[in-house]
C-alpha cells in the first residue's frame, strides 16, 4: 500500500511563494505545486527544478511542481494564495486593493473548482480585506479560509522583546491581535520571557518602542530592501499554520479569522487568537479584554473595515 502523501498548491511564484514552496518541502511536510500567471510559467517550471534539485543535497523527499495550470492542483489539501501587485508609485490603495481583490476573485474560482474540499491560507495584502473575499467568492465555511498576520507579527513582537532583554528568542511569547496594519493590538498582558510577564522586566518605555516597532514592521523591512517587501518571515508563518493543519497539531496560533459576534464584532476577517488543526480554524479562543485594550481591538477593526468599504 503507498501512502498518499498531502498536498499543497502555493499560488504566486513570487518571493512569498517561492520561499514558502521551498520551506514546505524542505520540512518535508507534502508535495508542493507553485502555480502563476501563464506568461509566468518558464520562470515558476524553472523554480521548481531549481528546489527540487536541492533535496539530494540537503536531504529532502517531496515533490514540487512549476506551473500555469490549475489543473495541476487538484485536490490539494491547503491552498496558500500570495499572487497580487504590490503597491507602485502613483498608486493609491484604493487601486491595489481593486487590483488585488479581482485577482483573489479569479484565483479563487480555480481553487474552488480543483480543489473543493481544501483550507485556503491567504498572504495576500492587504490581507484581512483579501482573505474577506476569497471568503465571499469560495462559498467555503469560514473555518477553512484563513488569514496569515498575526503569527508574522508576533514573530516580529518576539525578536524585539528578545533583542530588548538580550534572551533566547524561543523563550519570549506574546500574542499580537487585529488587523494587519499599524493599529495592531500586541497584547502585553499576555507577553511572557521564561513565564515572566514581560511587564516586570522591561520599562514601559522600552515596550511602547517594541510596539511600535512592530506596528511598523513591514515598512521597516520595505524600507531596507527598497524594491519589495518581506518574505523570509511571512514564509515560515505561512508554513507553520499549514504544518499545524496537516498535522492536526491543535496549535494556539494567531489567525485571521471570520467574526459572527465573537468579541462583539460581526462580519468582519480580523486577526484573533485561533485553534489550528485538520478542520482549519477548531476555535476562535475569546480573551478577557482590559478596556483599553477593547479600544485598541474596535480601533484597529474599523481601520479595516475601512479598506473593506472600498471592496466591489
Ligand atoms: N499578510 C502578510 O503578512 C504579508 C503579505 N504579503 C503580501 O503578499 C503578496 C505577495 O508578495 P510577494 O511574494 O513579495 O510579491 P511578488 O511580486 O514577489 O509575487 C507575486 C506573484 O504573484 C503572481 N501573480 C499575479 N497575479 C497572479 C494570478 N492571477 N495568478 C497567479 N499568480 C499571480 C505574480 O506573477 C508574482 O509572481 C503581496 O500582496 C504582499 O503585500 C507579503 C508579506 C507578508
Ligand atoms: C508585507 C507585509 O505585509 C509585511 O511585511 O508585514
Amino acid at each position: 500500500m503507498t501512502l498518499k502523501r498531502k498536498k499543497v498548491s502555493v499560488i504566486g511564484s513570487g518571493f512569498t511563494g517561492a520561499t514558502t514552496a521551498f520551506l514546505l518541502a524542505q520540512k518535508e511536510l507534502c508535495d508542493v505545486v507553485l502555480v502563476d500567471i501563464p506568461h509566468m510559467e518558464n520562470p515558476t517550471k524553472g523554480k521548481a527544478l531549481d528546489m527540487l534539485e536541492a533535496g539530494p543535497v540537503l536531504g529532502f523527499d517531496a515533490q514540487i511542481t512549476g506551473t500555469a495550470s490549475y489543473a495541476d492542483t487538484k485536490e490539494s489539501d491547503i491552498v496558500i494564495i500570495t499572487a497580487g501587485i504590490a503597491r507602485k508609485p502613483g498608486m493609491s490603495r484604493d487601486d491595489l486593493v481593486q487590483t488585488n481583490q479581482q485577482i483573489m476573485k479569479d484565483v479563487t474560482t480555480e481553487i474552488v473548482n480543483y480543489s473543493p474540499n481544501a483550507i485556503i491560507l491567504v498572504l495576500t495584502n492587504p490581507v484581512d480585506a483579501m482573505t474577506y473575499t476569497v471568503f465571499r467568492t469560495s462559498g467555503f465555511p469560514k473555518e477553512r479560509v484563513i488569514g496569515q498576520s498575526g503569527v508574522l507579527d508576533t514573530a516580529r513582537f518576539r525578536t524585539f522583546v528578545a533583542q530588548e532583554l538580550n534572551v533566547s528568542v524561543k523563550d519570549v511569547t506574546g500574542f499580537v491581535l487585529g488587523g494587519h496594519g499599524d493599529d495592531m493590538v500586541p497584547l502585553i498582558r499576555y507577553s511572557a520571557a521564561g513565564g515572566v510577564p514581560i511587564k516586570s522586566l522591561l520599562k514601559p518605555e522600552q515596550i511602547e518602542g517594541i510596539v511600535e516597532r512592530t506596528r511598523k514592521g513591514g515598512a521597516e523591512i520595505v524600507n531596507l530592501l527598497g524594491n519589495g517587501s518581506a518574505y523570509y518571515a511571512p514564509a515560515a508563518s505561512l508554513v507553520e499554520m499549514a504544518e499545524a493543519i496537516l498535522k492536526d497539531q491543535k496549535r494556539i496560533l494567531p489567525s485571521i479569522a471570520y467574526l459572527e459576534g465573537e468579541y462583539g464584532m460581526e462580519g468582519i476577517y480580523l486577526g484573533m487568537p485561533t485553534i489550528l488543526g485538520a478542520n482549519g480554524i477548531e476555535q476562535i479562543i475569546e480573551l478577557e479584554l482590559s478596556d483599553d485594550e477593547n479600544k485598541a481591538l474596535l480601533k484597529s477593526a474599523s481601520a479595516v473595515k475601512a479598506v473593506m468599504e472600498v471592496l466591489a
